[in-house]
């Protein structure tokens, strides 16, 4: 006899956690009744007299919810569990396939999408000269089942003729089918979707024939998983099920699965390299590889892990995320640190005195009093000097005159000749010293002096046999060089995600350069599972045509970045004066709120600390408890609006956002541009990364964006606010 399964979807997920305590608890009584006998009579297993699919049944939970289910064999596939009638509805239209294209097991709600199609036609014309034209007639039927669209979908896809009535029938479709359909509603060609959205969901070796109709084989593939959760018995199940319900924890799209879990006998042999939009699920990917890696039974191992992003508020995330995955044990068998931790571990030496970390305002303003007390004023200010001392010497780790002399300055604008080097090593010089005797250290200056003590060596347990890097586009080359010495060569060495697009810090590299060899193993993800279509499109425009790199010399684009989720417009409004603009910021949370948004999935956010404030005050005078969310300190838990800069907003997410102050006076932020004058390079990279920044914080949200500004709005948003 086969041994028997349960095998739920993300719906019957869904069902269970929004059902009532009383009712769950009978759900878990009836699994292991299930599980114990699935011919008892208490389970009430009827097939519908109508069902289209002889393998689906209903079973009783209590007297008014019935579960609704496929039994093939032995195995059990729960689908929901809905109220008695509705159960019986969805059962009798509801059917299951292996598509042909993916070979991943799906559902078809074939009464649902009917139903749907048909009170969107309602009242159309469908002949004459009024008569609307199907919304997918321009696309063969032979096309759309090249895409992985299931043939018995076809005809009631073939009446949809409005936007409203095609997302009304997405809930329907299986993940696959709708993410194609809303391509083709983009404008995509059929081509372009078959190679974004289709062609990456396909197994590794084509399907034979035998195997579309092996439901067994067919529940180990990816694209099945996306949707399905196999347990071996009730137990496993119910305590899957008593566990706060994330879908990332265990619905990956099949792209985020085959990146994360490798199959035994295939190690990634060296650098991953994994990009992709906002919201895409880097993150989520990050910390399933590290839960891939840190399973014996997988044997993907060999030794110590390591996960690290860029700041502290960033790390304390992560260690959170990695406990939701695999409870405390994953986070035990893992150490997960910021950058600036990683390299304090290995250059401070235990018993040296602790030295005062210095951030760039710091740095700058020292630069600027060295600068005061020359005899006579030189050719460079003090931000070029700080770049000139970041970006090439400490990127390279350069020690002595010499290298200076010799190094290569590629990415800086300004051509300097021998004196000028030498004028210019001379004040370095002077600065470090300044810095020693004063006991401080730049972060990047710590991460350098890390590099170097790496480099040179360092005792086994001090190393990693894997590092797992989140949000890879903000470390600087010194923390490449640490990174590369920490983790030796080989197998799953380095996994890296980050993208470029939502670079705020000045920190380009090219990775081959660092020792970090990622030549044919780079992907992309491209499914945003935040925001809505909407939002993106709006955030999108921010970007504008704007160039950005790979990490590794090339370029990279959202080519195929898009969403599934749909929603309201972005909001782009200007206001006289920065009170009116405030007191709209009021009225807006407000209206947020009584839409059911709770205030702590509220931010506000904006380019300076000052605005920050102002919109803290506007807030609290107004009644609504709002607070600043600080560097380095986890938001305070409670029912507050966060208030934060556009720099604080990297990594998370919120259900709705304010950005504010997006006025031609503060976004680009004049403080933060480098004269063009001084050094044309060094001031597109620095508008580049205002522009990021603004892209970053537009992208935090999942359901409403309003971008506002006063006066005149920032160059950024010129052609969105005209359009409007
Ligand atoms: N397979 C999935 N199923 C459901 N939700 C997912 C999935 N993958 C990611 N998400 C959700 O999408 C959101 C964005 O994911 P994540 O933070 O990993 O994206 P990211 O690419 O790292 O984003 P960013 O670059 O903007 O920081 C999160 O809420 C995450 O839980």
């Amino acid at each position: 006899m086969s041994e028997r399964k349960f095998v739920r979807t993300d719906t019957f997920d869904k069902a269970y956690h929004k059902l009532d305590g009383t009712v769950q608890k009978l759900v878990i009584a009836f699994l292991h009744t299930l599980q114990l006998n699935p011919n008892a009579n208490s389970l009430n297993l009827k097939q519908p007299q109508a069902a289209r699919d002889r393998r689906v049944r209903t079973a009783r939970v209590n007297d008014n919810f019935r579960a609704v289910l496929l039994r093939d064999g032995e195995t059990f596939y729960l689908v929901t569990v809905l109220e008695h009638d509705k159960a019986y509805k969805l059962a009798e239209g509801l059917t299951m396939d292996i598509n042909k294209v993916t070979g991943g097991i799906e559902l078809l709600d074939l009464s649902g999408l009917e139903e749907s199609t048909r009170n969107s036609a309602s009242g159309a014309p469908l002949v004459g000269p009024d008569a609307m034209p199907g919304l997918f007639d321009g696309v063969s039927d032979a096309d759309l089942v090249r895409l992985g669209v299931n043939e018995v979908l076809i005809p009631a896809l073939r009446e949809l003729r409005t936007e409203d009535a095609l997302l009304g029938v997405c809930e329907f479709l299986p993940k696959l089918a709708r993410d194609v359909l809303l391509s083709l509603y983009d404008g995509k060609c059929p081509e372009e979707i078959w190679q974004k959205v289709t062609a990456p969901e396909q197994p590794d070796t084509p399907l034979t024939d035998a195997e579309r109709g092996d439901y067994e084989a067919a529940l180990t593939r990816p694209a099945t998983l996306e949707t399905f959760v196999v347990s071996s018995d009730a137990q496993e199940l119910e305590r899957n099920l008593l566990r706060p319900f994330s879908e990332w924890r265990i619905f990956l799209h099949p792209e985020q699965r085959k990146l994360a879990y490798r199959p035994k006998n295939k190690p990634y042999n060296g650098p991953v390299r994994v990009t992709g939009g906002p919201g895409t699920g880097k993150t989520v990917v990050a910390l399933h590889r590290v839960a891939a890696l840190a399973d014996p039974q997988r044997g993907e191992g060999r030794g110590r892990i390591l996960l690290t992003t860029f700041t502290t508020t960033l790390a304390d995330q992560l260690e959170r995320l990695l406990k939701d995955l695999g409870g405390q044990e994953l986070a035990s068998a893992v150490t997960v640190r910021n950058i600036d931790k990683v390299a304090t571990s290995v250059a401070r030496h235990p018993s040296a005195t602790v030295p005062a970390m210095l951030g760039d305002l710091e740095l700058l303003k020292r630069w600027r009093d060295l600068l005061t007390e020359q005899a006579e004023p030189g050719r460079f200010d003090s931000r070029f000097l700080l770049g000139e001392w970041t970006q090439v010497v400490l990127a390279q780790g350069l020690q002595t005159r010499d290298d200076y002399f010799a190094a290569r300055r590629r990415g800086r604008g300004l051509r300097i000749n021998r004196a000028d080097r030498a004028e210019i090593w001379a004040l370095i010089e002077e600065y470090e010293r300044r810095l020693e005797q004063d006991q401080a250290v730049g972060f990047k200056q710590l991460a350098a002096t890390a590099a170097r003590i790496a480099e040179a060596g360092l005792e086994p347990r001090q190393q990693y046999a894997h590092i797992v890097v989140d949000e890879a586009q903000d470390l600087h080359a010194a923390h490449w060089r640490l990174l590369r010495a920490l983790a030796p060569e080989g197998p799953n060495d380095l996994f890296v995600c980050g993208d470029t697009h939502q670079r705020i810090y000045d920190n380009r590299v090219t990775l081959g350069s660092l020792g970090i060899d990622i030549r044919g193993r780079s992907h992309k993800l491209s499914l945003n599972y935040r925001t809505t279509r909407q939002i993106l499109a709006a955030a999108g425009d921010l970007l504008d045509r704007e160039q950005f790199d790979d990490l590794d010399g090339g370029a990279d684009d959202l080519a195929g970045y898009r969403s599934v989720l749909s929603g309201r417009e972005a909001e782009l409004t200007g206001y006289p004066s920065v009170r009116a603009e405030m007191s709209a910021l009021v009225n807006r949370v407000a209206g947020w709120k009584e839409a059911g948004i709770l205030p702590q999935d509220i931010a506000v956010v904006a380019r300076t600390g000052a605005l920050c404030d102002a919109a803290l005050d506007a807030l609290q005078s107004s009644g609504t408890g709002a607070i600043r969310v600080d560097a380095g300190k986890a938001p305070r838990v409670g029912d507050y609006v966060h208030v934060m800069t556009m720099h604080r907003t990297k990594g998370l997410e919120y259900r709705a956002v304010a950005v504010i102050g997006v006025s031609d006076q503060c976004v680009p932020q004049p403080a933060a541009l480098t004269d063009a004058a001084a050094d044309p390079l060094q001031h597109a990279q620095d508008l580049r990364a205002e522009r990021s920044l603004l892209f970053v914080a537009a992208t935090r949200a999942r359901e409403a964006l309003a971008i506002t500004w006063h006066g005149r709005p920032s160059p950024f948003l010129v052609h969105r606010a005209r359009a409007q």
